[in-house]
Parts: C-alpha cells; sequence; structure tokens
C-alpha cells in the first residue's frame, strides 16, 4: 500500500511512539489526524508539522480513547474534513498498577472503542474503502511483567484483541487488515514517569533491568509499523520488536 493521499487515524499522538508514528507516515505522503488527550502537546506538535509538511497534511484533535462521544466526534471529523480513514494505529497507553481499571480502560478498552467506531467508516461491506489498523502492544502483551500484571494482562489483550479481528475482518471480507507491534523498553516520556505508577509492585521494577539492555527509539517503532501498513501480505501478524530487530510471532495452532 503506498502512503500518498491515505489518511491516517494516530491516538497517543501528542508524545513519544505516537509523535514518531504520525511523522514517518507524514514523510511518506499520508494525511495525519493526530488525536491525544494532551492538548497543548498535541497543538505544539501540529504547529511543528505544519512547518515541517505544511498545514493541510495533519490534524490535531482533544480525544480520549476511554469516550465513545469523543472517538465519535472525532472520526466523523476525520472522514468530513479528509474524506476517508484508511489506517488506524491504536497507540495510546498508559501504566498505572494502582489504578488498574483506567490502565484496562486505556489500554484496551481504548482499542477495542476506537477500532469499532472506525470500523463503521472503514469496513468494504458498509460502503468504507478497507484499510489497516496497527495495535501497540508490548512485550508485556507476550511475556507478563512481574512489576505489572495489570498492564501485562491489557497488552495480552490487545494481541488476543487484534488477532481474533484478522480472522473476523479477512472472514467477513472487510477488506482491513490488522497487526499488533509489541516492542521492549522504548526511549519516551512512559518510561521515565512509569516507575512512581508501579503501586504495590515498585518493589520488583529492578528485576526488568535484564530484559532490556538498550531503550529502543522510538523512530524504530515508526519503522516497523511502516512495514505492517505498506505490506499488503502482513496481516493478523504480531511483531516482537527488541534490540536485535523484527521477529513475527507464531502461536500454537489448532488447540481445539
Ligand atoms: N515506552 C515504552 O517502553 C513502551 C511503550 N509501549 C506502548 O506504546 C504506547 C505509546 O507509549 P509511549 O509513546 O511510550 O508513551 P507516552 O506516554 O510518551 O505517550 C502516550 C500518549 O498517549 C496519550 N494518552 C494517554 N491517555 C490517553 C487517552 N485516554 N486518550 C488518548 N490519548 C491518551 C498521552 O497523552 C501521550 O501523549 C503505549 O500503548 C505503551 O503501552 C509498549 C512497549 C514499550
Ligand atoms: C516495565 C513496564 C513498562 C512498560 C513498558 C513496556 O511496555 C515494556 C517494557 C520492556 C522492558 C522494560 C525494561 C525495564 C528495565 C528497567 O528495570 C530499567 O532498566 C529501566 C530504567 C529506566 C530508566 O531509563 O531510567
Amino acid at each position: 500500500m503506498s502512503l500518498g493521499g491515505k489518511v491516517a487515524v494516530v491516538t497517543g499522538a501528542a508524545k513519544g511512539i505516537g509523535k514518531a508514528i504520525a511523522e514517518i507516515f507524514l514523510q511518506n505522503g499520508a494525511k495525519v489526524v493526530l488525536l491525544d488527550v494532551d492538548e497543548p502537546a498535541g497543538k505544539s506538535l501540529k504547529y511543528d508539522l505544519d512547518q515541517q509538511f505544511g498545514e493541510d497534511r495533519s490534524l490535531f484533535m482533544k480525544c480520549s480513547v476511554e469516550s465513545d462521544e469523543d472517538i465519535k466526534a472525532a472520526l466523523q471529523s476525520t472522514v468530513d474534513i479528509f474524506g476517508s480513514i484508511d489506517i488506524l494505529c491504536n497507540n495510546a497507553g498508559i501504566l498505572k498498577e494502582d489504578d488498574w481499571e483506567k490502565t484496562i480502560s486505556i489500554n484496551l478498552g481504548g482499542v477495542i472503542r476506537m477500532t469499532y467506531t472506525a470500523l463503521e467508516h472503514m469496513n468494504k461491506r458498509s460502503g468504507g474503502q478497507g484499510g489497516v489498523v496497527v495495535n501497540t502492544s508490548s512485550v508485556a502483551g507476550l511475556d507478563p511483567l512481574l512489576s505489572c500484571p495489570a498492564y501485562s494482562a491489557t497488552k495480552h489483550g490487545v494481541v488476543a484483541f487484534t488477532r481474533a479481528m484478522a480472522a473476523a475482518s479477512s472472514a467477513s471480507e472487510y477488506g482491513i487488515r490488522f497487526n499488533v507491534i509489541c516492542p521492549v523498553r522504548v526511549q519516551t516520556d512512559f518510561f521515565s514517569s512509569v516507575s512512581q505508577n508501579f503501586g504495590r509492585f515498585s518493589h520488583l521494577l529492578g528485576a526488568l533491568q535484564k530484559s532490556s539492555e538498550r531503550a529502543l527509539d522510538p523512530s524504530e517503532v515508526a519503522e516497523c509499523v511502516l512495514d505492517l501498513v505498506m505490506d499488503e501480505m502482513k496481516n493478523g501478524e504480531t511483531v516482537l520488536l527488541s534490540q536485535s530487530g523484527k521477529k513475527y510471532v507464531t502461536f500454537p495452532q489448532n488447540l481445539w
């Protein structure tokens, strides 16, 4: 899939990995809708992107992935202004082990909420043009991290939701591919603030030290997302992204 003229929606786009995804899509010719709850950071990024790519290439909208109302309004505005939704990146996430209900609501609920509303615009069976969804899980979505059980559960949920949606979309002829990326530690604000958010398991944070030699740069994650968007053969893929590169994860088959 060439990105020229395509429209991408990215959640949690104001900073970190979401920002890097937005930038690489713009560099490759797409129009990008930046969604985030952090309005000052979103507006500031939009200003910077306007200088680099032109005002007509991106939009920022304040949108919480916890709010059905915000999501409906943001996606309708995207279609009204840019004409379609071709690419969706469900990337927004938090880690607050002591507020595990919010962690579930954003990390897993947000992915499901956003996907189901976006399907109304993208699904070929309901007049959409099809497209591709790439979700941001984590290595914690494949190998649970002892310091953050609730976060790990949400990220396992994102992997499962993505794989099930890929199969459901193919079987229903929606024309939408679904893939998920599982990065190890990435150098963003998420990690610098996260140590306060481990709650009852904060004493176990040090146990993760051996699991990550260097943090990835957000641009490395964005390149992996771009590959999954552009390669039309990729559907239902789970990609582990570590310091040694990309690995396509395989799961047991025919269990029942
Ligand atoms: N940084 C890391 O080491 C890793 C991060 N991840 C995942 O990558 C994703 C992005 O994380 P980072 O860029 O590192 O974090 P970040 O904290 O730099 O950026 C996350 C963005 O999500 C936004 N956000 C939070 N709640 C939101 C909501 N309700 N609605 C919309 N936007 C919301 C924040 O305002 C922020 O701009 C998350 O899903 C995270 O779990 C996965 C593996 C490693
Ligand atoms: C640890 C949970 C945060 C969630 C981020 C995520 O999804 C995946 C993280 C993967 C690996 C984490 C490695 C953690 C290492 C830490 O013990 C420590 O080495 C990091 C120090 C943080 C810093 O840079 O100051």
